[in-house]
Formats: structure tokens, sequence, C-alpha cells
């Protein structure tokens, strides 16, 4: 099992301060949403975590060691992130990008092993993509490039994976199934999942650790039956709403009434 940890970090842009002293320890082995307004802060929580941004302050500690002691290649064996709009060549196909997720468990001169096609194979039909594996990227629909990204972040087959909305394009099946990908891969692999959702009630319902973020801050976090309440949401999205039990898993259920006055 690997660990992730945050402790103090502060980050700005010029003089916004963007992250201010966020302590955050992820739960091994467990689903943790991050949630909060738009501009918030979480995506920048979540690239600081995998690195991908270095905040001025605080540190990271990846399997209790600080982040900016490791290599690229020692990370991506432990940490698997999907970024808000990722990039590629548009002309990579589906198979080379997921193949591209082995690379990390790779010598330099190393050939793809079977194991390795293995991996790739499970990830494409984990994510229902074994038909477009020789599309390009610029030849799949906004959900389908999705999935593609998706596959790659599992074939690099890392106990912690981290995911920056990763239902956008998605229509609702797709979500759905998406997020019970996810929660299977949580559940039978014991993976440790990071995400960022913006549905809340999905954030609700998918969460073992809801982690709600305020203006760079964590505002609360903890189990949704405690952390996903009416104030929380007036606090972090000026929304009023109800709160009743979901009636399918009894996880607690957001009804908008408006945004709040006050
Ligand atoms: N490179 C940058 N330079 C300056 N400001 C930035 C930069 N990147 C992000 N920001 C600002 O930092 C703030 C936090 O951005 P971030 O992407 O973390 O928010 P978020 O909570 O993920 O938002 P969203 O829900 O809209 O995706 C925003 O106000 C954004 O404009």
């Amino acid at each position: 099992m690997t660990t992730l940890s945050a402790e103090h970090l502060s980050l700005s842009y010029g003089s916004t301060q963007i992250l201010d002293d966020i302590n955050l320890v992820i739960p091994e082995g467990k689903i943790s949403v991050i949630i909060g307004s738009n501009g918030c802060g979480k995506s920048t929580i979540l690239r600081s975590l995998a690195r991908l941004l270095t905040p001025q302050e605080g540190i990271v500690y990846l399997d209790g060691k600080a982040i900016h002691q490791q290599s690229s290649k020692e990370i991506a064996k432990k940490l698997a992130i999907l970024p808000q709009g990722p990039e590629a060549p548009e002309d990579i196909t589906v198979k080379d990008l997921c193949y591209y997720g082995r690379h990390p468990h790779k010598g330099l001169l190393s050939r793809q092993t079977l194991e390795d096609d293995a991996i790739v194979n499970r990830a494409l039909m984990a994510t229902k993509m074994t038909d477009f594996v020789d599309r390009t990227l610029d030849e799949l629909s906004g959900g389908q490039r999705q999935r593609a990204w998706i596959s790659m972040a599992l074939a690099q087959d890392t106990d912690l994976l981290l995911l920056d909305e990763p239902t956008t394009y998605l229509d609702l099946a797709h979500q759905i199934e998406i997020l019970e990908l996810l929660r299977n891969l949580n559940v039978t692999h014991g993976r440790t999942i990071v995400m960022v959702l913006h549905d809340l009630n999905q954030a609700a319902q998918y969460a073992d650790h809801l982690i709600s973020i305020v203006k760079g801050k964590i505002f609360q976090e903890g189990p949704p039956e405690k952390v996903f309440t009416k104030s929380m949401i007036r606090e972090a999205f000026g929304l009023d709403c109800c709160i009743i039990e979901n009636p399918v898993d009894q996880t607690p259920l957001c009804i908008p009434i408006g945004l709040s006055l006050s």
C-alpha cells in the first residue's frame, strides 16, 4: 500500500494565494473525493499531490518520503494522475497511449512483455475501449477520449490513482460506469483513489472520505454522513439545499433550493 500526505501546502500565483496551509492525510485503500466551487483550488491540490506543481511552502510525502526528492519514474510507479485536459499528440492511437502508461515500469531498452499486454488489455476492457484501440485520439468523441485517458492511467497499474473530474464529457450512464469501475478497483484491488468531482450527489455516493475546500483551505473533511450537510454546502457553494436520504444506498442526497442570500 502506498501512502500520500501533505503538510502545510501553500501556493500563490503572484500576490493571489490559491492554497492556504493545506494539511492532508489520504486514507489508504479508500476513495477520497475533493469538492468545492469553481476556482477554489481543487485541481491545484491534486496537481500538487502528484508533483505536477510545486507549492512555495509545504511538503507532499509519497510513501513517507518527500515527493520532490523522488524521480519521476519512481513516482509514476506508485501514483497515476489524470489531470484536467490532458494533452498528447492527436495522432497517437488509443493502444499506444495505453502502452505509454507502462513506461514507468520499463527499462530504457526493454520491450513490451506479455504482462504489459495483459495489463493494457485489462485497462481497455475495463473502460470498454477495446473497439477503439487503433483509432487516434482526434478520431474519438469527447467521452471516448476521456475513457482512453482513464485506460492509460489504469495501465500504469499504481496503488494510487488521482483523477481530476474523470466523468467530464461522459453521459450519465458512462459517468456511473466509470465511477463503478473506480469503486471496483478500490474494493477488489485495494487501490487508493483521490478524485475531484463536481456532482455533489455522486461525491456523497462514492466517497469514503469527503474533502470540502473553500478558498484554498480545507473547510471540512470526513465521511459523507458527517461532512455532507446543509451548512457545508451553503458555505462551500453559496447554495441553500435540503439534505435527504438517498433511498437507494442511504447516502446523503442534496436537493438544491436556490442561491443562498446570506
Ligand atoms: N497558472 C496559473 N496562473 C494564475 N492563476 C492560476 C493558474 N492556474 C490556476 N490559477 C487560478 O488558481 C485558482 C484555483 O484554480 P484550480 O484550477 O485549482 O481551481 P478548481 O477548484 O480546480 O476549479 P474548477 O472547479 O473550475 O476546475 C483559480 O482562481 C485559477 O484561476
